[in-house]
């Protein structure tokens, strides 16, 4: 079979993942994600694991450096990336949402201020909505934009909700679910089909177990 390479998301989807490789039979020799190993191969070696920073993983993805991603749909749409996306792993699951104070008006006359760590779904989902907005980019802890008066709302992930009840915020408004995603360079999807699709099925049916 052809080998292909695979980019996974490091971080707190990255265990989930392996143990989804796992489940199908794809095991990956020496892998624990707290190794600072950054390559790493299946056992007949027809799979090239490359675990990389999320937000990187699209790029990697659609640039050809990798055939394969495993990411969050978060870290596709931001990217904008030119790929396709295959499969929801459900892995990962949370909501896009924005938040900010209670009873505070997303409608205003004029422009609001929203702070987030994805200003380009931001951007796109109030230009759809015709709404013109400030976007004040952040790396983290968005929740204190409101607080502190940087911004009037913020746009982030929500999974339990605890961040925001512990910062006494509210979802003001759902923009979409996401979840871990298989998304698949457009060249290696036509060229190495005979080794992708046979690894998508296998997805798809560990999926349905
Ligand atoms: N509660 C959550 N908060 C953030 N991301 C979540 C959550 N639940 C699931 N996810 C998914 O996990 C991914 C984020 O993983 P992680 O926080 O490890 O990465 P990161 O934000 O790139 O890391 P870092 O904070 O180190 O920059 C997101 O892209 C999203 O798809
Ligand atoms: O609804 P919850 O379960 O509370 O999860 C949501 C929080 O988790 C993420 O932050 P992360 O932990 O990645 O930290 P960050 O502030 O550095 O982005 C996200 O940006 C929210 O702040």
């Amino acid at each position: 079979m052809e080998a292909f390479t695979l980019a996974v998301a490091k971080g707190r989807t990255a265990n989930q993942t392996i143990h989804l490789m796992k489940k199908i039979g794809i095991i990956f020799n020496n892998f624990t994600s707290s190794s600072r190993k950054l390559v790493f191969y299946n056992s007949d070696k027809t799979i090239r694991l490359l675990f990389v920073k999320a937000v990187d993983v699209p790029t990697y993805v659609e640039r050809g450096a990798a055939d394969v991603g495993i990411v969050g749909k978060d870290n596709v749409l931001e990217s904008e990336a030119d790929v396709y996306d295959i499969l929801d792993l459900r892995i990962g699951q949370c909501t896009f949402a924005i938040a900010g104070k209670p009873g505070e008006n997303l409608n205003k006359e004029k422009p609001i201020t929203i702070a987030t760590k994805y200003p380009t779904i931001t951007h796109n989902y109030f230009s759809k909505k015709g709404k013109a907005i400030h976007i004040v980019k952040l790396n983290g802890s968005v929740e204190l934009a409101p607080l502190i008066g940087l911004a009037d709302a913020i746009v982030d992930i929500v999974e339990t909700g605890n961040t925001l009840k512990e910062n006494g915020l509210v979802v003001l408004e759902e923009v979409e679910p996401i979840s871990t995603r298989l998304i698949i360079n457009k060249a290696s999807f036509a060229i190495k089909s005979t080794s992708i699709q046979p690894f998508i099925e296998k997805l798809r049916l560990g999926l349905e177990e």
